[in-house]
């Protein structure tokens, strides 16, 4: 019985040893009465080599193969210094899946392009890269959730109202109703905190945004984070904890798949407790100094949030925002009415926001004071602040784009690399 194997299990200390491989033509070339191929699969590449004097009929077959056929493949491991990756499969033996004359990805395809053929270019081994990164982020976040005493549920994706600002919602029609898609989770995990305090979840968000940046898709993954009897110190140290571990252990498990995005792994390096804290009013004086033209009160965009990354070596907060450019739900500061407890962690390199957090408003008076001074109706969240009525408690929480942190870890220059279909306002397909 030949083993199957994967092309990144195939080593020069297997010299001699017989092997099947699986998998598609990623390059071939022809020299002499030899066919180079480079075949690919999930785990990477390895060099088949065919050759008219080992096997003609092989050597025929193999002559006809496209980019990105399908082929099964068996031979014998060749140590060979010369190949990608220091051994080659001298193959005798080739079952043709399904040749392809032509693929439609070539060398200088254009973004606009590789993203219209999203599913054709989902093979290519640096998404595929991406793709492992971001699941052992996840897979890293779940092992720390896990062992931190965190609860996962699963909240709704159909809402009745707004979190985040009622102009980013996508609307649809819900029978005989109106429903928005999610813009956060938050709401309903702080309903779940009362019966399981400390609660995560992991959904789609929607954004109907309009900006055009590199840093905003429409749709986006969202690991959120909910906490009873936590405050935004509390809070924040749980940021700083989980998002250290998530990119210590990635680098652990994927050091080959980043390295091929970033030498420099400096700031991933530096991810580690505690983050340094700046307040809003710090911000803004740092800002200023170095010439950028912001008044105290106004936001801080993903121009603003650049500069200031400048100033550090890893991820960082910023906290105490004014409370008139932050949500509804923030708890104003009890020793500047004018802020909120809401701090949001900035990547550096120029990534900005990865997390938006805070500590809730509590009290169900300030509350509706809350929702009526940004001209939202109480009845639409009548539930909402039930919870303020029943054993309310001090309560935290926070939301990571999973996305944005895909892509501080690996340099991608727009965050929709970092998802399997991108969502902007430009694209809906495929
Ligand atoms: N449970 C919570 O407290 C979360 C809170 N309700 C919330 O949604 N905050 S946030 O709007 O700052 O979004 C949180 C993060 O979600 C990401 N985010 C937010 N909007 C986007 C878009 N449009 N595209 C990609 N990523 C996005 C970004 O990293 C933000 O820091
Ligand atoms: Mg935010």
């Amino acid at each position: 019985m030949i083993d199957k194997v994967y092309c990144a299990d195939v080593k020069p200390e297997m010299e001699g040893k017989r092997v099947k491989l699986a998998g598609w033509v990623y390059r071939k070339r022809e020299v002499g009465k030899k066919v180079f191929i480079v075949l690919r699969d999930s785990s990477g590449i390895v060099q088949v080599v065919f050759s008219k004097e080992l096997n003609e009929e092989a050597y025929r077959e193999a002559k006809k193969l496209g980019i990105e056929s399908s082929v099964i493949i068996e031979g014998t491991v060749k140590a060979d210094p010369r190949a990608p990756t220091g051994a080659e499969v001298q193959a005798d033996k080739l079952q043709v899946i399904q040749n392809v004359d032509f693929f439609p990805i070539t060398k200088d395809a254009s973004p606009e392009f590789l993203l219209d053929v999203r599913h054709l270019h989902l093979r290519s081994p640096k998404v595929a890269s991406i793709m492992k990164v971001k699941g052992t982020l996840m897979q890293a976040a779940r092992e720390w959730l896990l062992q931190d005493g965190w609860y996962e549920v699963f909240p709704p994706i159909l809402v009745t109202g707004a979190v985040e600002g009622g102009s980013t919602l996508f609307k649809l029609k819900y029978f005989d109703k109106t429903a928005y898609l999610s813009q956060s989770a938050q709401l309903y995990l702080e309903a779940a905190i009362f019966g399981l305090e400390k609660v995560w979840s992991l959904t789609p968000s929607f954004r109907a945004e309009k900006s055009r940046t590199r840093r905003h898709l429409t749709e986006f993954w969202h690991l959120e984070l909910e906490a009873a009897w936590m405050d935004l110190w509390d809070i924040m140290k749980v940021e700083e904890e989980l998002v250290s571990y998530m990119v210590q252990r990635t680098l652990e498990l994927r050091r080959s798949e980043i390295e091929t995005f970033r030498k420099d792994l400096t700031t991933l390096k530096n991810a580690v407790p505690p983050f340094p804290r700046i307040s809003y009013d710090e911000a803004i004086d740092i800002l200023q100094s170095k010439g950028v033209e912001i008044e105290w009160g106004e936001d801080m965009g993903a121009d603003e949030e650049r500069v200031l990354t400048e100033e550090f070596e890893a991820p960082f907060f910023v906290y105490g925002y004014p409370k008139h450019i932050k949500a509804f739900y923030m708890k104003e500061d009890p020793e500047d009415p004018r802020k909120v407890l809401a701090a949001d962690m900035l990547a550096p390199e120029g990534y900005g926001e990865i997390i938006g957090g805070s500590q809730r408003e509590d009290n169900y008076d300030k509350l509706i004071q809350r929702i009526l001074e940004e001209g939202m109706d109480p009845k639409d969240y009548e539930w909402y602040l039930d919870l303020r009525k029943y054993g309310s408690v001090p309560h935290s929480g926070f939301g990571l784009g999973l996305e944005r942190l895909v892509a501080w870890v690996l340099k991608l220059d727009h965050v929709r690399w970092a998802t399997l279909f991108p969502r902007t306002p430009s694209r809906l397909y495929p």
